[in-house]
């Protein structure tokens, strides 16, 4: 059978966004590149550069730009949404009168709704009903793959054909694409690994080690699990790279605007003042916020995000956080093996020991 060229769209004119449009457009596909920003669509379509998120990356010459979503979204097969999650939904919606369920929908945007605490996905569901909806999730520093550094993502979705289809879309020799069938844990990882990598950031700027930085992951990879099992999603799925893939690329890397937030703030600046000076969205500044009200609703154990968050929202000092959390209750290492509460009643029953 003669194969068909692709029509793919891609909302959102930022640094990975503009990276899967120029993979999408080198494996022959038609793509369209949405943004608001006129000046940047003029610069993408005259000099395949994107001059504000990725200025040094040549554009694959057949994306086109425009901030017209009729003319990017018109005979769509495929559409790439990346939007931060404070816009998503209105993007969404914008976007709606060219949208039909015969396309594939799917979010790459790793956060959670403020009002809603919906996923990126649910939205889309929720403002489409459509079922061809997935998501994009994985290690994926943009600017690396802008680099053409060998990388893997993982598309997740219920749906055989939206993953089969992003497969086609985005593999290439240096970008490999795995599927996973589980939309929720996948998504769920890529959320939840920001608020460990704005700790991560403050860790290395504070000096500490990297003991400790393997200490930060291993638990960050605990405390995700165990919020993910609270929501109902498969902890399995954060053993693959959209849980401790994605949680070691962005605890480590400075490349990561949420590790770069961390690392502002242990340098002795304001939450305001690291904000402002990355000059784009760190998604876990309000991923912790939410995660941590929703955890204390379902009497979910997180010392380190509700550590964060003191830090974050309450002024207590990273170092003092850090040993206020070492000397925490006495925990399980694996506790799917040996669950923390047996620790806890062993220690109850034990007595105290003063050696
Ligand atoms: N950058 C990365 O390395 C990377 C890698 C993997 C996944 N992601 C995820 O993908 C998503 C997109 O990331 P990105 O780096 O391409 O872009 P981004 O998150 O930096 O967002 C920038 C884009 O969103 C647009 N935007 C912001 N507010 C808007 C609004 N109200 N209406 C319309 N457009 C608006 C901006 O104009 C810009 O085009 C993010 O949620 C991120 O978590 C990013
Ligand atoms: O720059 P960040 O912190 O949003 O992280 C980018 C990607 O999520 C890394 O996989």
């Amino acid at each position: 059978m003669a194969e068909q060229q692709i029509n793919v769209a891609v909302l959102g004119g930022g640094s990975f966004g503009t990276a899967l449009a120029s993979i999408g457009a080198a494996n022959g596909a038609r793509v369209r590149q949405w943004m608001r920003d006129e000046a940047l669509v003029a610069q993408i379509n005259r000099e395949h550069r994107n001059g504000r998120y990725l200025p040094d990356y040549a554009i694959h010459p057949a994306v086109t730009a425009s901030t017209s979503l009729a003319t990017v979204l018109s005979g769509a097969d495929l559409v790439l949404i990346a939007i931060p999650s404070k816009a998503f939904r209105s993007v969404v919606q914008a976007a709606r009168p060219w949208l039909s369920p015969e396309q594939i929908l799917v979010s790459t945007t790793k956060g959670i709704e403020a009002e809603s605490f919906l996923l990126m996905s649910q939205v889309l569901e929720e403002e489409t009903g459509f079922a061809r909806i997935g998501v994009i999730a994985g290690p994926n520093l943009a600017s690396e793959i802008a680099d053409q550094q060998l990388t893997a993502t993982v598309v997740a979705s219920a749906d055989t054909l939206t993953r089969t289809r992003v497969q086609q879309a985005l593999s290439c020799r240096y970008f490999r694409v795995y599927a996973s069938n589980d939309r929720h844990g996948v998504e769920l990882g890529g959320a939840l690994k920001n608020i460990y990598a704005i700790a991560a950031g403050m860790a290395a700027a504070l000096g500490m080690g990297e003991n400790t930085r393997s200490m930060l992951i291993t638990r960050a990879l605990a405390e995700m699990s165990r919020f993910a099992v609270a929501q109902g999603a498969n902890p399995m799925t954060f053993l693959g790279l959209s849980g401790v893939g994605d949680l070691i690329v962005t605890c480590s890397s400075p490349l990561s605007r949420n590790f770069r937030v961390g690392q502002a703030l242990g340098l002795g600046k304001t939450l305001d003042e690291a904000v402002e000076a990355l000059g784009q969205v760190a998604e876990g500044v309000n991923t912790v916020k939410l995660v941590c009200a929703k955890a204390e609703e379902a009497g979910v154990y997180m010392p380190l995000a509700e550590g964060l968050y003191r830090v974050l929202f309450d002024g207590v000092p990273a170092t003092d956080m850090a040993r206020m959390l070492m000397m925490g209750e006495q925990s399980s290492d694996v506790e799917f093996i040996l669950p923390r509460e047996d620790v806890q009643q062993a220690h109850r029953d034990s007595g105290g020991w003063h050696g």
